[in-house]
């Protein structure tokens, strides 16, 4: 048993159906799997409870309170004053919840969801056997009006994707991780992100060895975002760094507060990568045909999403561009609009939503936001669960494009997939402090990543 974030490195994920075939399969060599689980449940439960009351199991009626119930035994024997059933006792030292986990298909009932208030209210900390219940382990949304909000989550056997993405973080709290002395036997259906080393720099290189980035955006009163791009490139080690900003006369400096930016054209820089659409307006609409037919690789952001998502010609210009030549580096918003569908139904679903835009428009999506979403065509989708709520503030996404802009000029034989799993986690993880990070503090956390 470990806990499991930050991750060192890239860990398989395995849906509800993935999870019950290598179960049903482990089972048959492995008939105490529930023993191993029970077991990893009360050690758990030992090092998290606090004080000297009782440990409260609260059990459901399939195999999760199985878990719960062998669990209650072993603290037992250790001698831990138990209570089972689905009321708090007086002061206790933990609640465990193990009423629902991966058989959840419903909503829960109102007697389920008064015994999650129970949990809730109780004082204790919760620690949740292999899920929170109430919560989708494919999906991370609840599956009715409310999950239950652990402290602890001991995850067994595989790792789930709801445990990462959607709500699940904040109904998680730390995940631990036992994989019951079982090792997956078929492939992940999707991977969780691990760290990615810096880009290597050859001690003879020189600028034109770090390749060129060409941030087009900042229309009137939005250079913030482009600039805030163009210097995300630049701390990446990106050779040549140029800003075509839209609402600025062509002698104006780039960015007077990075002087190594470069004004410039993607029209006559066509080896560039070009970083599209940060606070760009809906002037791009006009440029994005050239854009999408010159430049050899793209990472689309923002305000050319949005044009994207309501012309539809420019689908048709995108599914033609090579495999693996463009980002689309989407928030839940941009995708939903893309998709044409609301944000809570692509919410409900964000690894399914950011594997049919890949394919509907034959890119790399990053489905941005807690648990952002890597996809591409014929890929195995990624998770990442690095980053939090510091880099819920503007000018965050706008970094991220440039970084990754930035990545590919240095990477270029890199596919489209590869820059975005490693640039999309590293973004993350230069994003976990406490409190809020500003953007361009982002960029220069970045910049001691390079
Ligand atoms: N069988 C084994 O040896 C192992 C079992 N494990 C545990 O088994 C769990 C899966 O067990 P199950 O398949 O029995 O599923 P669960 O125990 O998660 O739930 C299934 C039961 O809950 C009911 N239910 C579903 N949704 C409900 C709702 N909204 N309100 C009220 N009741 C609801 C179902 O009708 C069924 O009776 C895993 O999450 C894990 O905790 C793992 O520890 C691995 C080993
Ligand atoms: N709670 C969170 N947990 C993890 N990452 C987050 C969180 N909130 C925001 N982010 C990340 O911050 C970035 C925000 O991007 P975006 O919404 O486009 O902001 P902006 O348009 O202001 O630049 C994305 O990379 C997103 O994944």
């Amino acid at each position: 048993m470990r806990a499991l974030l930050p991750t060192t490195a890239t860990l398989p994920l395995f849906d509800v159906a993935a999870s019950r075939r290598i179960e049903a399969r482990a089972l048959v060599h492995s008939p105490d799997l529930m023993e191993r689980a029970g077991l990893a449940v009360a050690k758990l439960a030992l090092a998290t409870r606090r004080g000297d009351g009782p440990v409260w199991v609260a059990c459901g009626p399939g195999n999760n309170g199985g878990d719960g119930r062998v669990a209650a035994r072993r603290l037992a024997e250790a001698g831990v004053p138990v209570h089972i059933g689905n009321e708090a006792p007086t002061h206790p030292s933990l609640a465990i919840d193990a009423l629902l986990g991966l058989g959840l298909n419903r909503a829960p009932t109102a007697a389920m969801l008064a015994t999650f208030a129970a949990l809730q209210a109780c004082g204790a900390p919760i620690l949740a056997v292999d899920l929170p219940s109430g919560l989708l382990a494919d999906t991370g949304q609840p599956a009715g009006a409310r999950a239950v909000r652990a402290d602890h989550t001991l995850t067994l056997l595989t790792l789930k994707p709801g445990l990462f993405t959607g709500e699940g973080r904040t109904h998680c709290g730390r995940i631990w991780f036992d994989d019951l002395g079982i090792a997956p036997d078929e492939p992940a259906t999707a991977d969780l992100l691990g760290p990615s080393p810096a880009p290597a720099r050859s001690p003879t290189s020189h600028k034109g060895s770090h390749g060129q980035v060409v941030v087009v955006g900042g229309a009137p009163g939005m250079q913030g975002a482009a600039r805030l791009a163009a210097r995300a490139a630049l701390a990446s080690g990106a050779g040549r760094v140029y800003a075509e900003l839209l609402g600025v006369a062509d002698d104006e400096p780039a960015d007077p507060g990075r002087p190594e930016l470069m004004r410039g054209r993607a029209t006559v820089l066509p080896q560039a990568v070009g970083v599209v659409g940060c606070g760009a307006g809906a002037r791009i609409a006009d440029a994005l045909p050239h854009l999408l037919k010159a430049l050899p690789r793209l990472v689309i952001d923002a305000d050319a999403l949005n044009a994207i998502a309501a012309e539809p010609a420019l689908h048709g210009l995108l599914r033609a561009r090579p495999v693996g030549s463009t980002v689309l580096t989407p928030h839940p918003l941009e995708a939903a609009r893309l998709l044409g569908r609301d944000t809570a139904a692509l919410q409900a679903d964000r690894l399914g939503a950011a594997r049919e835009l890949a394919d509907r428009l034959a890119c790399t999506v990053v489905l941005k936001g807690s648990g952002s979403v890597i996809a591409s065509p014929r890929e195995r989708p990624a998770l990442c669960a690095s980053g939090g709520p510091a880099l819920a503030t503007a000018g965050s996404g706008d970094v991220l494009a440039g970084w990754l802009g930035g990545l590919w000029a240095q990477q270029p034989d890199a596919s489209a997939h590869a820059i975005a799993c490693a640039g999309v986690d590293t973004h993350a993880r230069a994003g976990e402090v406490p409190g809020v990070l500003r953007a361009g503090d982002l960029v220069e956390r970045l910049a001691g990543h390079a």
